[in-house]
């Protein structure tokens, strides 16, 4: 049955799938007609950097996926080495000062979306995910990683600081001792050190196998009442959502006083030469 506008079919493995009306071009949206599980896929090469056009495709897409009934949500990638590299820091660096308060509210908005999203979601994790990739990652109910990359909330290493609501993800997937300890060093884990801690679910040899983990989990909800279950999650996170929809001026507020400091302009502006040397060796 079509349930949006489709722009064109791809077979996959569980079933068709059929690409809906992501008009925007950095995000897709693919429904598999088997399952009713939907692909969100990050597309802004080089590394998914979040930038504003990124952050508002996927504020679009989510809220496309919420529209659509879809049964669930898989976030992940078109990089194959890279999930997210977090904040397009080019966007925080010398930042145009109407822009980067666009910026911000559009990082609010897609944190308010997925951490609150009715649907269950689930990130399969095909590649590096450092600071606000694993911010993405950690919105999300169940995480499955492929082998050999890394995953945290790297902040502190680069001289800035995790607000708070990023730190809220974080806790409710980690115990607050190792939350608190991994935040404090900056810490970047490997998928295996990751699983170890429990900040992801399950390891996967492919990204299909991500995939299908992610659909099984999603799956585990299939006899649970839709309504119960969203109500459920909700509620378990409405602290944290309600905090920042009340604090969400002076959150904004607190992150250009932050970032305009003329020590963290210039700590990032080291650590994006450090990036660019890095690249050209
Ligand atoms: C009291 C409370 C106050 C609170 C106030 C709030 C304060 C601010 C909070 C801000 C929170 C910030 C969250 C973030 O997400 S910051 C971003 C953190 N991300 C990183 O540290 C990742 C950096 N990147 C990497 O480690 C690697 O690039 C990566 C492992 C992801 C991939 O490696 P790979 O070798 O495949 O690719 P390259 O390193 O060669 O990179 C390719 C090009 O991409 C550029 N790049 C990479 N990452 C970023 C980025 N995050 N932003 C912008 N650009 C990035 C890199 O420079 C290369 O560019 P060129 O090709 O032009 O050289």
């Amino acid at each position: 049955m079509m349930r949006s506008k489709v722009l064109s079919l791809v077979p996959r493995a569980t079933g068709v799938c059929r690409h809906m009306s992501t008009a925007t071009k950095l995000t897709t949206v693919a429904v598999d007609d088997k399952t009713g599980i939907a692909t969100l896929t990050m597309n802004r090469p080089p590394v998914n950097g979040l930038n504003l056009d990124l952050l508002r495709d996927l504020n679009q897409s989510i809220g496309e996926v919420e529209g659509n009934k879809s049964r669930g949500l898989i976030l992940t990638s078109s990089n194959p080495t890279i999930f997210s590299a977090g904040l397009d820091i080019l966007e925080m660096y010398k930042p145009d000062k109407d822009r980067i308060r666009e910026f911000w509210t559009a990082l609010q908005d897609v944190w308010l979306a997925l951490y609150g999203s009715s649907v269950p979601t689930a990130a399969a994790i095909n590649g590096h995910s450092p600071a606000g990739g694993c911010l993405l990652a950690t919105s999300c109910e169940y995480r499955v990683m492929l082998p050999k990359f890394t995953i945290g909330l790297n902040e502190t290493k680069l001289g800035i600081v995790a607000p708070k609501w990023f730190m809220s993800s974080f806790l409710s997937v980690l115990p607050r001792r190792e939350a608190e300890r991994a935040l404090n060093q900056g810490r970047m884990f490997t998928t295996e050190e990751a699983l170890s801690i429990g900040l992801i679910d399950e390891v996967a040899i492919s990204k299909e196998q991500a995939l299908d983990k992610c659909a099984q989990f999603i799956g585990t909800f299939a006899k649970v009442n839709p309504l119960a279950r969203s109500l459920t999650k909700q509620q378990l996170r409405a602290v944290e959502l309600q905090q920042l929809e009340n604090e969400r001026a002076q959150d904004l507020e607190r992150f250009l006083f932050f970032v305009n400091q003329p020590s963290v302009q210039k700590g990032l502006g080291i650590y994006l030469e450090s990036l660019k040397k890095k690249a050209k060796n």
